[in-house]
């Protein structure tokens, strides 16, 4: 059986002590579990603050980007010696606001995800696509390019250390959520497409997540599908409240 990954993606939201008060609540709330993780993937200036918080909890802190490579000029990066060295477990790689806004490709995202899991740092990698890309039939296809390129020439046993989040984009901050039956249509796909790259075992390891307007509401049908494993969380991460009820349901 797969352990849960409940994570809270923040992206540019809150202020230090927002962030801290949060987390506070959290680590006292998230209970020990051996069917769910629970991780905060916070903007970086709070990092530091966040896995002191989190301390001795059940709670883990994630970064939502990085820089491949380990030190040097790169003005305004971080590197995942940098985040190593605060105690962040997590990194989201490769989310579609990377890839849309900041010209993220597949070949830096795979250059990211060598570099997080030789560091030891678990790589969330997200994939996901367009409403055109749907329309048109492409879903399967397209992912399967995505998962393909972000995984090139990890080992097997980094393969199976690596989280895939799947988020439609067209369902990220829209409210529409992608049915739990096409969202484990396409999770059971990407599982496929490991296993042909690696071996079954591996992928009936993989962690597989799907995101894109996932609430308290809708997280237990989604969680009861085959192939979806946990939840990168936008939008319903932003209050302990609700980030403690999608908690609870991957207890279950
Ligand atoms: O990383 C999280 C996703 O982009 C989903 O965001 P959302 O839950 O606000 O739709």
């Amino acid at each position: 059986m797969r352990k849960k990954v409940i994570a809270g993606n923040w992206k540019m939201n809150k202020v230090l002590a927002e962030a801290n008060q949060f987390v506070e609540e959290a680590a006292e709330k998230v209970p020990e579990s051996d069917k769910v993780d629970a991780v905060v993937c916070a903007p970086f200036p709070f990092l530091t603050s966040l896995v002191e918080k989190a301390k001795g909890s059940h709670v883990k802190i994630a970064a939502q980007n990085m820089h491949y490579e380990d030190n040097g000029a790169f003005t305004g990066e971080v590197s995942p010696v940098m985040l190593k060295d605060l105690g962040v477990t997590h990194v989201v790689l490769g989310h579609s606001e990377r890839r849309e806004l900041f010209a993220e490709t597949d070949e830096l995202i795979n250059k990211k995800a060598h570099a997080a899991l030789n560091h030891k740092l678990t790589p969330i990698v997200c994939v996901g696509e367009t409403l055109a890309q749907r329309d048109a039939n492409e879903t399967m296809n397209h992912i399967e390019i995505q998962v393909k390129n972000a995984l090139a020439g990890l080992t097997e046993e980094q393969v199976a250390k690596t989280i895939i989040a799947y988020e439609p984009i067209w369902a990220i901050g829209t409210g529409k959520t992608a049915s739990s039956e096409d969202a484990n249509e396409v999770c059971a796909h990407i599982r496929h497409v490991v296993k042909t790259i690696t071996s079954e075992v591996t992928a009936e390891k993989i962690v597989i997540q799907y995101g894109g307007s996932v609430k308290p509401a809708n997280i237990e049908e989604l969680l009861a599908q085959s192939d979806i494993d946990g939840a990168l969380v936008g939008g319903a991460s932003l209050e302990a409240e609700s980030f403690l009820q999608l908690v609870e349901a991957g207890t279950k």
